[in-house]
């Protein structure tokens, strides 16, 4: 492989994320959803998915907290998760996952829809175990909370939803198709969080492994932080997800 200088390279980069970032606008302003593969590449991938395995087998991950839902945790959702910004030990490629989708929404900033994408959570790290129900139908944001772009990266090599299950299925608002997008390695994903996606993991019978970013929209989010001062109740879903981060 011929050398490069670093600017020559670094110009490639930002040639990349520029198309990708019109290909997620066209994608999520036609169709509220967006599927793209190879994102990272083979060795990123892999090299993330060491550090989340690792964090799963050093049982760094517990079971997900529930929202809003009188059931049990198992009959709502199976996985476990942790929440990491990336500067935590062990997390440095899950951080730099973290910053290649950072530099794609910041070129993506304001042509969203009506957003202005400002923030983020920290990035989730869930793992299904082989075996467990998957996560019943569900909208990320029903209130308002300001989350407006769900960012869903996967790293299950060689999956086959045939026989290890785990579908991520969302039924798009006002449309009879259903997407069932497979959580295929080095796989991005991106959907508007509020009602237009509601949608559901089936179970899986293979450990299933994925990183979720959500993306915030300033004004929505100014707005439920207003309410949350205001409501003095303890609103979960802003507990679930933590206050938003300067892009990097
Ligand atoms: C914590 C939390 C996780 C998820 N995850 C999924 O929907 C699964 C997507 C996938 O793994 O394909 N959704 C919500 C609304 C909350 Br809250
Ligand atoms: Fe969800």
């Amino acid at each position: 492989m011929p050398s490069v200088s670093n600017s020559t390279y670094l110009s490639v980069v930002e040639a990349r994320n520029k198309v990708l970032s019109d290909y997620i606008i066209k994608c999520l302003n036609s169709y509220g959803l967006c599927v793209f593969d190879n994102f990272l590449g083979e060795s990123k991938g892999t090299d993330i998915l060491n550090e989340v395995q690792k964090l799963y087998n050093t049982g760094k991950l517990t079971s997900g907290q529930l929202v809003n839902t009188l059931s049990s945790k198992d009959e709502v959702r199976g996985d476990v998760i942790t929440w990491v910004d990336g500067s935590e030990k062990g997390c440095s490629n899950i951080h730099s996952l973290i910053s290649s989708i950072d530099a794609i929404l910041l070129n993506c900033q304001n042509c969203l829809g009506h957003y202005k994408i400002k923030g983020r959570s920290k990035a989730m790290v869930a793992v299904y175990p082989a075996n467990s129900t998957g996560f019943l139908r569900h909208v990320d944001n029903p209130s308002g909370d300001g989350r407006c772009v769900t960012c869903i990266y996967y790293l299950n090599k060689n999956w086959n939803s045939k026989t290890d299950g785990g579908l991520l299925r969302i039924f798009p608002e006002g449309n009879s198709r259903v997407a069932n997008v497979e959580p295929k390695f080095d796989r991005i994903l991106f959907f508007w969080s509020d009602r237009r996606n509601p949608h559901e993991v089936l179970p899986s019978f293979r450990e299933r492994y994925a990183v979720t970013v959500w993306y915030f929209d300033s004004e929505e989010r100014k707005r439920a932080v207003k309410r949350f001062k205001s409501s003095k109740s303890r609103d979960p879903k802003s507990e679930m997800v933590p206050l938003t981060m300067p892009m990097q």
